[in-house]
Order: C-alpha cells, then sequence, then structure tokens
C-alpha cells in the first residue's frame, strides 16, 4: 500500500537554528528556503538529501499542532514520516477500512499534493503523513 518515502519531518522551535547545523551537514545547495504554510500551522524548511528530504517545521500561530510535541521535547526532535501513494481518497479509505485513525480530510501539503496524516498509536508509535506523488505515481 505505502510507496516511496517523501519526506521525514523534523519539528524544531527555530528553523534558522537547524537549517544551521543541516548546512553543516549537507552543504549550502541543500537548504532551501523557509516558508510560511498557515493552513497547516507550521513553518517550512526542505533540506535535500541524496534519497530523500528532511522537512524541518516550526509552529506558526497559536493553533500548530506542534505545539504539544514540542512541549515535550523542548530540543525538537523527528516528528512524522511521510509516504507517497498514487491516490489519496483510496489510500484514505484503505486505511479507515484497517480500523485506523486518519487525522481530518486530506488538503494541500507543502509539496501542492493532497495530505492526510494517520494517529500515531495506529502506526506502532510514528505519526505518518500519506501524500498523493507529484509525479502521479509511488
Ligand atoms: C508542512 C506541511 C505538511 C507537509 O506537507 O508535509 C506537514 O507535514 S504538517 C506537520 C504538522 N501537522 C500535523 O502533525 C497534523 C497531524 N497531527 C495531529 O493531528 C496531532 O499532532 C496529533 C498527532 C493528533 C497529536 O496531537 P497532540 O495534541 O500534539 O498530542 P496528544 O497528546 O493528543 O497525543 C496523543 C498521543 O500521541 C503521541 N504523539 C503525539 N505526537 C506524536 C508524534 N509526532 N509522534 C509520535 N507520537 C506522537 C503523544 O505523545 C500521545 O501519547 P501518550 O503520551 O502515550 O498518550
Ligand atoms: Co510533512
Amino acid at each position: 500500500m505505502l510507496g516511496r518515502l517523501n519526506h521525514v519531518g523534523v519539528a524544531t522551535a527555530s528553523i534558522e537554528r537547524s537549517a544551521e547545523c543541516y548546512r553543516m551537514l549537507f552543504g549550502d545547495a541543500a537548504v532551501g528556503e523557509p516558508f510560511d504554510l498557515p493552513a497547516q500551522g507550521v513553518r517550512v524548511c526542505f533540506v535535500d538529501a541524496p534519497n530523500t528530504q528532511i522537512e524541518l517545521i516550526e509552529p506558526l500561530g497559536a493553533d500548530s499542532p506542534i505545539h504539544g510535541f514540542l512541549a515535550k521535547n523542548p530540543a525538537g526532535g523527528q516528528h512524522h514520516l511521510c509516504y507517497e501513494v498514487p491516490d489519496i481518497h483510496a489510500a484514505k479509505s484503505w486505511f479507515e477500512g484497517k480500523g485506523m485513525r486518519v487525522l481530518g480530510e486530506p488538503r494541500i501539503g507543502a509539496h501542492g499534493t493532497p495530505i492526510f496524516f494517520v494517529h500515531p498509536k495506529d502506526m506502532g508509535g510514528v505519526l505518518t503523513e500519506i501524500m498523493e506523488s507529484p509525479r502521479g505515481e509511488h
């Protein structure tokens, strides 16, 4: 059911500080410009690793879904894994059919395609993002 690993989400209280760390690890060219995603309640910065992306996310606004995680993990840390699927609605039905908790309706994510999240307690402790493939495949 799950396809390619698209990105690893890393929560941070400061994208600037984390970006510095990843610039040292991967080089200047790998670290993108941060941008706001108000609909998702996060500020985002992508780091291009050779075989995937690291998605740095910082809380944006009082209702950000990552406030709770950072309260428990003030130094930040690995927040979610994101896998690609060919069809977001078919994937949502599949997870729901397995009795897993899909968190809300699909909405447009940072790559411009629809995403949804599956509750970490139904995924072996890993918050999991499902993303429709930008290439129409997985
Ligand atoms: C950049 C845009 C987009 C993209 O295109 O890539 C993104 O990635 S946005 C990323 C941020 N958005 C989201 O995370 C949306 C989905 N998340 C949620 O709805 C909530 O964060 C949550 C998963 C329901 C957790 O809610 P919260 O209120 O923070 O915590 P709870 O106390 O209710 O948590 C219950 C339980 O789950 C554990 N938990 C929470 N977060 C995680 C996590 N990231 N990884 C693993 N486990 C997590 C939490 O510790 C609780 O466990 P117990 O303490 O054992 O009860
Ligand atoms: Co993500």
